[in-house]
């Protein structure tokens, strides 16, 4: 809504009401003759029209980019009513709008957003995420979108206060955890999910919607290795309420940053639909959570208790002016990395299986790796299947072709704090924003040649076998430079690890006549789930 009123306000500025009465002479016109209310409204559908002249093709007081192919929308609002009309298949509208205009770059502009650039040109985003990265930061518009929800999280954070959150959390994610705890953990969750799950269902012939079932084991594995807590979300449903809060609150993040009504909607909705959960209620609903685990920590660290994991970490870790995180501050991180590490990795292990089901020949391919790597004595040694995990060398190319056609966080952005140039030599002005979107990037035909829509594993494999690296600015699933995912080799593990525990136990087939697809939200979660049915293997 800022953007709103900044354009109120532009609008005003802009527009010499003393020349305009006097190029208009309303002395001149007896009052009694023409009401006051049709001379202002006459007024105004002129300033309108003079305005939808100058701004004929993007939103109002928008500067027109002639250095780069522009997405053109309609007088004075741009693309707002384009982005609602698409906003469904707002990623798959971005990979077409790339395509017809033949460009790597290019700009758009909506009323009530900042003026965009967007890109998917691998030199310009290795360039905005690595050469000039001091440029490009996490903008105001960052924390007006998702403050609220993250407060000052390494999401959200630049400088200092990013740099502590970094090297701090960094120290979790060495090898010797994920060999030796996290693997474990990943285990333990797995049998309880088969147990509790898969088997019952098995027997059942029930479907069951498998993104439900991640969503749940993610954040269970989660729980345990962040702040060491047993959540039994894969057995009630006492947790949901949680879940349910911190996506509907990312949901409204996302939209905040394609919506400038976003907020308005929110406002009314008491009044449109009564008795829904509101954002503020969501809120709260989350704080309790996190406060609760915080504050249960506080009180076992009293007695004496020692923790390993990212929580005790951060709880004990001293900021760069020496002192420690505050409650407030320990629930940013907290949910930070949440979101962070749950979503992610449960839509990507999502996504993986929807490929797999819907290309047996793949999905048969994968279960002959799987089946040579891992002799079925040793299926529930976490020792053997870390060392497996690592070396199988198909699941990582299924693994990362999923990613390359549904990246988990579908787009990115930063804000120029300078006058800048792109390799590219496309201008960016200061307070302009650079996004790019990971979801067009791995569709183009620029990048990845005539078949890059297809799903096909074999691109990352190498003639003598192994796995083919393509530049990460290119493949941007887990970002790239100083701000490149910390949570890259858990999230791999985690997935490959659930690749192979399912795929050696059963066999999913997808419920007939479903729609599978994307909802809106900061990351690509599947907007009405997936269901499958299950048998054993
Ligand atoms: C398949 C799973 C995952 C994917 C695709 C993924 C992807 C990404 C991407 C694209 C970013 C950059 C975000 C930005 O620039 O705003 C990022 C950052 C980050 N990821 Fe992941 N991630 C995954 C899993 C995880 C896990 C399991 C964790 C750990 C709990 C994690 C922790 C982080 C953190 C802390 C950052 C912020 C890094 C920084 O700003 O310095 N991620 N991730």
């Amino acid at each position: 809504m800022a953007y709103i009123s900044e354009a109120v306000t532009s609008i005003t500025k802009h527009i010499n009401f003393e020349q305009f009465n006097s190029n208009f002479n309303f002395r001149h016109i007896n009052q009694q003759q023409i009401p006051i209310s049709t001379a202002i409204t006459a007024t105004a559908i002129t300033i309108l029209g003079l305005l939808a002249l100058k701004y004929n093709d993007r939103a109002v007081f928008t500067k027109r980019r002639d250095d780069v192919p522009f997405i053109k929308g309609v007088p004075l609002v741009g693309n707002l009513f384009r982005t609602i009309a698409t906003v469904d298949i707002i990623y798959d509208d971005l990979t077409e709008s790339f395509e017809k205009l033949d460009t790597l770059t290019m700009s758009q502009s909506t009323i009530g957003m900042p003026p965009q650039l967007q890109t998917i040109d691998p030199l310009n985003i290795e360039y905005v995420l690595r050469h000039n990265f001091s440029n490009y930061i996490k903008g105001p518009q960052m924390m007006d979108t998702m403050g609220d929800l993250f407060g000052h999280g390494i999401f959200v954070a630049n400088g200092q206060e990013w740099q502590y959150h970094r090297k701090t959390a960094s120290h979790i994610f060495n090898v010797i955890t994920l060999r030796d705890h996290f693997t474990d953990v990943f285990m333990q969750e797995l049998k309880n999910m088969s147990e509790y799950i898969f088997d019952t269902n098995a027997k059942t012939g029930e479907p069951v919607d498998f993104a439900h079932i991640m969503s749940k084991f993610t954040m269970e594995s989660f729980a345990r290795v962040a702040f060491g807590k047993n959540l039994n979300g894969l057995l009630n449903e006492n947790n949901a309420q949680f879940a349910i809060s911190f996506d509907a609150c990312q949901k409204i993040s996302f939209n905040r940053f394609i919506d400038p009504f976003t907020d308005l909607k929110e406002a009314l909705k008491p009044i449109f639909s009564p008795g829904s959960t509101t954002y503020k209620q969501h809120i709260k609903i989350i704080n309790d959570f996190a406060y609760s685990i915080i504050n249960e920590r506080r009180d076992k660290l009293k007695q004496g208790l020692v923790f390993e994991d990212m929580l005790s970490r951060f709880m004990t870790t001293e900021t760069p002016d020496g002192r420690l995180l505050n409650d407030v501050e320990l629930r940013d991180t907290l949910l930070t990395f949440l979101a962070a590490g749950r979503d992610t990795t449960a839509d990507s292990i999502n996504w993986t299986f929807y490929c797999l089901l819907t290309h047996p020949d793949v999905e048969a391919k994968l279960r002959q790796e799987i089946d040579q790597y891992l002799p079925n004595e040793d299926i529930d040694n976490p020792q053997i299947l870390y060392e497996i995990a690592r070396k199988m060398t198909y699941a990582h190319a299924v693994f990362y072709e999923t990613l390359r056609l549904y990246p988990s966080v579908p787009t990115n952005i930063r804000l120029s704090v300078k006058e800048d140039r792109l390799p590219s030599g496309v201008k960016v002005h200061k307070g302009d924003s650079v996004m790019w979107s990971l979801y067009a990037a791995g569709r183009s035909t620029h990048l990845w040649g005539p078949d890059a829509r297809t799903f096909d594993p074999e691109r990352w494999i190498q003639e003598n076998g192994e796995l083919k690296r393509v530049s990460s600015y290119q493949w941007m699933a887990f970002n790239a430079g100083p701000r490149n995912c910390i949570g890259q080799n858990l999230a791999t593990l985690e997935a490959i690890l659930v690749i192979t525990h399912l795929l050696k136990r059963y066999k999913l087939s997808l419920v007939p006549d479903q729609k599978v697809t994307y909802a809106l939200s900061l990351t690509l979660q599947m907007r009405y789930g997936m269901k499958v049915y299950i048998s054993k293997r």
